[in-house]
């Protein structure tokens, strides 16, 4: 048979709950071992734990889907960038399929029309000032938002998560949308609720029973209010289409919609991150300050140039999104024909999970890779330097499209906030909590901060 199944363990069901079967390959057709269990549910440390005893190529079920997970750079990097056309389509029957019609970049399968799609996506972002100044000056007006409100808490301790995800999602919003909306509209309320609320559904237990068990999806269970709030967010989209676009409304809707999911969470977690880190690490906030007033002496604001002057603060970014590891099992790619990898044949179809947490602390190249150390991108002479290995955007042809958009924003929304105010971890916070939430993209626990104007500032 091509499995040879036997239950492994049967694990909890419902709270935390997961059908986790051991499997394995066939060793005459791959020489290689399957095990199952659901990506959301194990976790990337089992999943770690699973390349210890299975390789760094093995298998695993989705429900009764085949998928191969790859850990540690060279399998992903031989997958993802060397076999590209073989290892970047989309699997086409998960819940986020379903909700959001995979007629836009993210989700849409390896095809021309993606091709065109993902094209278009570059070309807007372009256009609408990416590598000009224009973006930066936008990026750089919505931190002075960030600084006002910032200012009406001094000295209080506030949560900074809604005020990261509503900065996040106001930046993509100026490309997106003609008209604009403060954080207290409706509006502005309505649409970040939404996407907080349907990714929830998504990356939770709900989203792996649908994704599991085909026979549940038509019941009236809770994974159907994602269905219900994105078909209102469609019922409110009105078209800018002119005639001859090659583009329907249907596939700029979305559009708008790709860009906003995949734009938002990532960034709002990963400057949680940074703040969470600074105020537990205040040592390097300091360090950070000192090179920044250093570097920008005289200037009344910092540009995206400037990094190049700023090797600890970039070292610090670099290492924080090591640290945040936001989408750890990357987007699940699919293999588009009968393929092979290091030995192993995959089918047409197989589902591919690119495990990018395993790069982030892989034996041999970082130097300290088990804890916060901005040294880990810092050469002997203090200079800035970037390890190939360090792909929390993935790689290849899916790689992230907005990855130049995300590093000018946590560039300057951390630069221009380190400069004016100091951070610190409030005394009734108890301890900080490090690990992250784990989900498709993983979360800091919700933690509060106190703000004080700098001496300089
Ligand atoms: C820190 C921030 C971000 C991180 C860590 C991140 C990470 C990722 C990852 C891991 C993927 C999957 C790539 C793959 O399938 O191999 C992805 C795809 C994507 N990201 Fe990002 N992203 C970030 C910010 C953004 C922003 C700001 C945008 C907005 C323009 C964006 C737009 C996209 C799009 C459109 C795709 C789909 C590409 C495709 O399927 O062809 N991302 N991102």
């Amino acid at each position: 048979p091509f499995y040879r199944v036997h239950v492994y363990s049967l694990t909890l069901l419902f709270n935390y709950s997961i059908f986790y079967f051991g499997t394995e390959f066939n060793t005459d057709i791959s020489g290689g071992h399957i095990c199952s269990g659901y990506s959301h549910f194990i976790g990337t440390g089992e999943f770690g734990n699973l390349s210890k005893q299975y390789g760094n190529v093995h298998s695993l079920f989705i429900g009764s889907r085949p998928a191969v997970v790859l850990h540690g750079f060279k399998a992903i990097k031989e997958a993802l960038v060397n076999k590209g056309n073989d290892f970047s389509g989309r699997a086409q029957d998960l819940m986020v399929n379903h909700a959001i019609h995979p007629i836009g970049v993210v989700l849409a399968d390896y095809s021309s029309s993606w091709r065109e799609r993902r094209r278009f996506g570059l070309m807007t972002l372009r256009n609408y000032g990416l590598g000009k100044d224009s973006m930066e000056q936008r990026i750089l007006g919505e931190v002075n938002t960030l600084i006002k409100l910032m200012e009406q808490s001094l000295g209080t301790s506030i949560s900074p998560q809604l005020i990261f995800h509503s900065a996040a999602s106001y930046i993509i919003s100026q490309i997106l949308f003609a008209q604009q909306y403060d954080y207290e509209h409706d509006f502005t309320k309505f649409f970040v609720g939404v996407f907080l609320e349907v990714s929830k559904i998504f990356n939770g237990r709900w989203g792996m029973l649908y994704d599991s068990f085909p026979v549940l999806r038509n019941l009236p269970l809770p994974f159907r209010r994602a269905f219900t709030l994105l078909q209102i967010l469609s019922e409110n989209k009105t078209t800018r289409v002119g005639d001859g676009s090659s583009f329907s409304e249907d596939n700029l809707y979305s559009l708008l919609l790709d860009f906003h999911f995949a734009g938002t969470d990532t960034t709002a977690n990963t400057l949680l991150t940074c703040f969470l880190y600074l105020m537990s690490y205040p040592e390097v906030q300091e360090r950070c300050q000192k090179e920044i007033d250093e570097v920008l002496d005289g200037k009344d604001q910092v540009s995206f140039e400037d990094r190049h002057e700023m090797h600890y603060p970039q070292a610090v970014l670099h290492e924080v999104q090591r640290m945040a590891d936001v989408a750890p099992l990357s987007v699940f790619h699919k293999v588009t024909r009968d393929t092979e990898l290091m030995g192993f044949s995959i089918p047409k179809g197989t589902i591919i999970i690119p495990n990018l947490s395993s790069t982030l602390t892989e034996d041999g190249y970082w130097k300290d890779p088990h804890h916060f150390n901005p040294d880990n991108f810092l050469n002997d002479e203090g200079q800035f330097i970037k390890p190939e290995n360090l792909i929390p955007f993935s790689a290849g042809p899916r790689t992230c499209l907005g990855e130049n958009l995300a590093r000018m924003e946590l560039f300057l929304i951390a630069v221009t906030l380190l400069r004016r105010f100091r951070f610190i971890w409030p005394e009734d916070g108890g301890t900080p909590d490090l690990t992250p939430q784990f989900g498709t993209i993983q979360t800091p626990k919700p933690y509060r901060m106190k703000v004080q104007l700098r001496p300089t500032a």
